[in-house]
């Protein structure tokens, strides 16, 4: 048996690395699989695994099965605690996911009906903050932030106890911010409370990193946390307080960079058009995708890679999909939310193999579903986590069969994360990396 400590399920794969990097930063050498990994009986050394999923916006029953799936692996791992990570924006469907996992979950630790967890998607680096259950995108509420007008999970309800409770069968209740400031004490005094009046899942309150913290140590020794990546930064402590996590490695670091530079991004979040189009603005090649083209039949990927070919001795290229609100509706309108991803999500992984036959080694990918179509395309089965480029996005290595034996880099951006000139700044810091 493995000697991690925290075993994590992520529904997406930009989660995931979003996860692996505040592990790491606070100090805990995490291993980032792809998928649910087929050798039961390997043992992975770090002290902690994330189990990337791309889970978020598949039907629950299968969301649940795979997650299920997730937990077996990981208590084969002999995890002591499993922290089950969704979107710091929440984002669901109308049929879940996070409620049905959360239950599932739960069940599956604690017996049918049983045990108690948080929801605290909060990640207040990044602006996503929690005050009296209410999920806060900057100055906005997630409903009136640009997660309304998201592809495929628009969020139009702040409010985290109603949208939780929407989902699961178990009841739902708040930890408010005024208990949180008074400490872990006062936290654990309040999940005790709730529990005697039959609450199983409480949105947790938290405003700052401060918080996090508090309820990090809240949190020692629950089976299941749920939470978006921000609370990550609470747990290691447990571990180091009880002497079983030793900060004698650095945990983030990668081997050398070399090769072509690319960015696909297929993300249509408010950032992701701040990005493509501040690459653009400065002199950046870019290649735009039409998915109406693409449900025509038409080889946009061909076209794609045969734009890039010549370029990629210059500098970085970027192929992108992503668009405003105003254009993805329409195109949806014409194709269906499905299948306008579907198309985006294809063509944009054969133009991601092909650009790594073409010498590209260094990848940024930017949107949640865009990347785990990307990184299953390239075969990849495991991600070593590096240094952070903005906050909840690191640089990341791997091996992919297309280019069998050579190092990739790899960063997997979050639809709305990074500052507008993400992708520059990405490129430049592995010139300078250690
Ligand atoms: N122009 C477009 N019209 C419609 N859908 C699009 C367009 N561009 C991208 N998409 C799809 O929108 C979805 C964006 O989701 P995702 O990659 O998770 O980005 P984010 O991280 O911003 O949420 C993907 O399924 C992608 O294929
Ligand atoms: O928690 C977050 O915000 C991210 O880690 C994340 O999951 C974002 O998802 P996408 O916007 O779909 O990349």
């Amino acid at each position: 048996m493995g000697r991690a400590l925290l075993g994590c399920i992520a529904d997406d794969f930009t989660g995931a690395t979003d996860l692996a990097n505040n592990l790491v930063r606070s100090g805990m050498r995490t291993v980032q699989t792809i998928g649910v990994p087929g050798d039961e009986a390997a043992t992975v050394d770090a002290d902690a695994i994330v189990v990337a999923l791309k889970s978020r916006t598949i039907p629950a029953a299968d969301a649940v099965q795979q997650s299920l799936a997730a937990l077996r692996w990981l208590q084969g791992q002999g995890v002591q605690q499993v922290y089950f990570k969704y979107c710091s924006t929440f984002d669901s469907t109308p049929d879940g996911n996070i409620g049905p996992v959360t239950d599932a979950l739960l069940d599956a630790l604690h017996g049918p009906g049983q045990g108690f967890t948080i929801a605290c998607p909060a990640f207040p680096e990044n602006q996503r903050t929690v005050f009296k259950g209410h999920l806060f995108v900057g100055d906005q509420l997630l409903s009136e932030s640009g997660m309304r007008n998201h592809p495929l999970t628009p969020m139009t309800d702040a409010n985290l106890v109603r949208v939780m409770q929407a989902q699961t069968r178990r009841r739902v209740g708040l930890v408010a911010q005024h208990v949180v400031a008074r400490g872990a004490g006062a936290i654990r005094a309040r999940f005790d409370e709730l529990q005697g009046e039959g609450v199983s899942v409480a949105v947790v309150d938290a405003v700052g990193n401060d918080d996090l913290l508090r309820i990090g140590e809240a949190l020692a020794g629950m089976p299941l946390v749920t939470a978006g990546s921000g609370i990550a930064i609470g747990l290691p402590q447990n571990w180091r307080n009880a002497g079983q996590l030793k900060d004698d490695v650095a945990a983030d670091v990668l081997p050398s960079a070399s090769g072509s530079r690319a960015v696909i991004s297929g993300s249509c979040s408010l950032a992701t058009n701040a990005q493509v189009a501040q690459f653009k603005a400065t002199g950046g090649a870019a290649f735009a995708i039409d998915p109406l083209e693409l449900a025509a039949g038409a080889d946009v990927a061909g076209a794609a890679l045969e734009w890039a070919g010549p370029r990629l001795a210059q500098g970085p290229v970027l192929v992108y999909a992503t668009a405003e609100p105003e254009a993805v509706k329409s195109v949806q309108a014409q194709l269906g939310a499905a299948r306008a991803g579907e198309v985006v999500e294809q063509a944009l992984s054969s133009i991601a193999i092909g650009l790594v036959r073409a010498g590209v080694r260094q990848l940024v990918v930017a949107g949640g579903e865009t990347s785990g179509a990307v990184v299953q395309a390239l075969g990849v089965q495991r991600m070593a986590i590096g240094p952070q480029i903005d906050p909840g996005v690191p640089w990341t290595a791997v091996q992919s069969p297309v280019c069998a034996g050579e190092t990739v880099h790899m960063a997997l951006k979050s639809g709305n994360f990074g500052a507008p000139d993400f992708f520059r700044k990405a490129f430049a810091m592995l010139g300078q990396q250690r």
